[in-house]
């Protein structure tokens, strides 16, 4: 998995890698920038109009580096470094030199004001005044520096980070005085702010550019958060043996389903099916009886007594799993149905939905929970479970308590649904695209949390691979068709494609 490390795990990474691999930092920005331009040259001609703004430190150092190798190139470029405390890292005063020894240079050092020069929409901003090394909030110049580039229309494309942007807490900041970039080149790793939504203003589309930072630094270097790419599925998905029966693949129960919502529970036992269990009863209330049977005749149906709503727990087998809560409802004896069952069943479980929102009622069923089941919160539900909160940094923070307190898996689901585990890692999710906010799609990927369970995956690896395929899925989908036709349907039926796809 990628790791995403904190600004100052980066500092220190980049140290590492100057003092154990044979290269020095004004190389590493030669290394860095030239990355940068070759992205940059694959996509804009030589007709576009180029703005660079360089701050003082390394960020700036980059800027200048990409400024001189574009127009090396033959690029129009006209570069401003801004330098109000005449103090510039020593990659940087190099860069500026190099860039100086450029014929035609059309270079400009800013020590006080600063006469913005009239940006042509058609043009591309590069933004380099700070990376991860902003180490507090921009005031003064800088501050109107940030707003003149906000006010133009032209493209911005940040180098590593947008000028204004923590590598992780931003809290606290002013959203006036943070680039608004297009598109966001960032060298090595995602940096933590790039998961919160409230960021895609400022980050826009993102790429990472490697530029091949000691490895055997980033090992050593701890975090708790990590990116989950194709290449990790490989290492953990397994192939059935040919000798496999259907009893090698559990028998698992899912209670889910109320009268006007045995959609949720349909939905979650066909994906539950489709992601390779061995057997599915489905408990649903007995006005569910006949859509069950007709709607997913792979599953066997175990009938509540009472006609609206599932009541009991009715553990007839040793279940290899169970998950509860796809449309449930919220009705007075749904408490005391989910204590029966923390009470009966010990083992991890998937819980989901209006489950959770019972369990943020009856908060004392929190600490019932069998150790190591799998919750799927949507911010609302985490809300409800937690405390109120609208930023997504405080959220994860949130589901990362839980999931610790009380020994669970948490995901956070959102654009990269974010699972928390109880050891306090955390792993983002890659997949999936905004089709998949859609009703119903949460209810598949509850399914196939409880298929890859019954399959005998352990909550972890179950967890990370449910959300990789479920989003794969959505993908196989939109590739072929667009993003506001995606079902949750849809997603069951690429379900397939998906597995397929892991294994080439
Ligand atoms: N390891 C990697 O991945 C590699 C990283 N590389 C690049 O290096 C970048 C990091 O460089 P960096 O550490 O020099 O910091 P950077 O972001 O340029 O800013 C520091 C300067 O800004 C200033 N300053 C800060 N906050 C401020 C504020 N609010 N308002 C005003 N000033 C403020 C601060 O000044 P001071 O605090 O001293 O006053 C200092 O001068 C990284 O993002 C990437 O682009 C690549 O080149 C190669 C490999
Ligand atoms: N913009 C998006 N990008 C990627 N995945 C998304 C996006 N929006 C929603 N999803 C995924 O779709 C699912 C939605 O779940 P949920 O909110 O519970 O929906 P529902 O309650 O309608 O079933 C989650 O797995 C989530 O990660
Ligand atoms: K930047």
């Amino acid at each position: 998995m990628t790791p995403i490390f904190t600004g100052s795990n980066i500092s220190e990474l980049d140290k590492y890698t100057i003092k154990n691999e044979p290269i020095d930092g004004t190389d590493l920005v030669e290394r860095a920038a030239s990355t940068f331009v070759n992205i940059f040259k694959r996509k804009y001609n030589k007709q576009t109009k180029i703005y660079v703004f360089a701050g003082s430190g390394n960020n700036g150092a980059d800027a200048l580096a990409i400024a001189r190798m574009l127009l090396n190139d033959g690029y129009i470029v006209e570069s401003y470094l801004f330098n109000p405390s005449n103090k510039l890292s020593i990659e940087c005063e190099e860069h500026k030199t190099r860039l100086m020894h450029c014929p035609i240079n059309r270079f400009t050092m800013i020590t006080s004001t600063f006469n913005p020069p009239i940006i042509e929409d058609n043009s591309i901003i590069i933004d380099g005044i700070f990376g991860t090394g902003l180490n507090r909030q921009v005031e003064g110049g800088f501050a109107a520096l940030i707003k003149f580039i906000n006010s133009v229309s032209a493209t911005v494309i940040a180098i590593d980070i947008p000028s204004g942007l923590f590598s992780e807490s931003n809290m606290n900041n002013n959203p006036d005085t943070i680039v608004k970039a297009n598109y966001t080149y960032t060298f090595e790793f995602p940096k933590l702010a790039f998961f919160f939504r409230e960021n895609e203003k400022f980050i826009g589309k993102w790429k990472i550019l490697p530029i091949g930072l000691s490895e055997k630094g980033k090992r050593e270097i701890k975090t708790e958060y990590f990116l989950v790419e194709d290449k990790d599925m490989s290492a953990i998905s397994t192939e059935r043996s040919k000798f496999s029966h259907k009893g090698t693949f559990g028998h698992s129960l899912i209670i889910a389903g109320s009268k006007g919502m045995m959609g949720a529970a349909c939905l979650s036992a066909k994906a539950a099916i489709k992601t390779g269990l061995g057997k599915l009863t489905l408990h649903v209330p007995s006005c569910g009886y006949t859509i069950a049977q007709t709607v997913v005749p792979e599953a066997m149906c175990q009938v509540d007594t009472d006609e609206l709503f599932n009541t009991e727990i009715n553990l007839d087998k040793d279940y290899t799993t169970i998950g509860v809560g796809p449309g449930l409802g919220n009705y007075p004896e749904g408490a005391r149905m989910l204590e029966t069952l923390f009470e009966k069943y010990r083992k991890p479980m998937v819980i989901d939905a209006d489950a959770l929102n019972i369990i943020a009622n009856n908060r004392d069923l929190l600490r019932k929970i069998p150790k190591d089941s799998i919750l799927t919160p949507h911010p609302g539900e985490l809300e409800r479970l937690t405390t109120f909160s609208t930023n997504s940094e405080e959220q994860i923070i949130q589901a990362q308590n839980l999931a610790y307190k009380y020994n669970i898996y948490v995901i956070l689901k959102g654009a990269y649904s974010a699972t928390c585990m109880p050891s306090g890692h955390v792993t983002f999710n890659s997949t999936g695209n905004p089709g998949m906010a859609t009703g119903g799609s949460g209810d598949v990927l509850f399914g196939m949390l409880v298929g890859l369970l019954s399959c005998g995956y352990n909550p972890s690896t179950a967890a990370i691979m449910a959300n990789y395929i479920h989003g794969l899925a959505g993908d196989i989908y939109v590739a072929k068709e667009s993003e506001e036709s995606l079902s949750a349907s849809d997603i069951i039926d690429h379900i397939g494609l998906a597995f397929r796809q892991l294994r080439d």
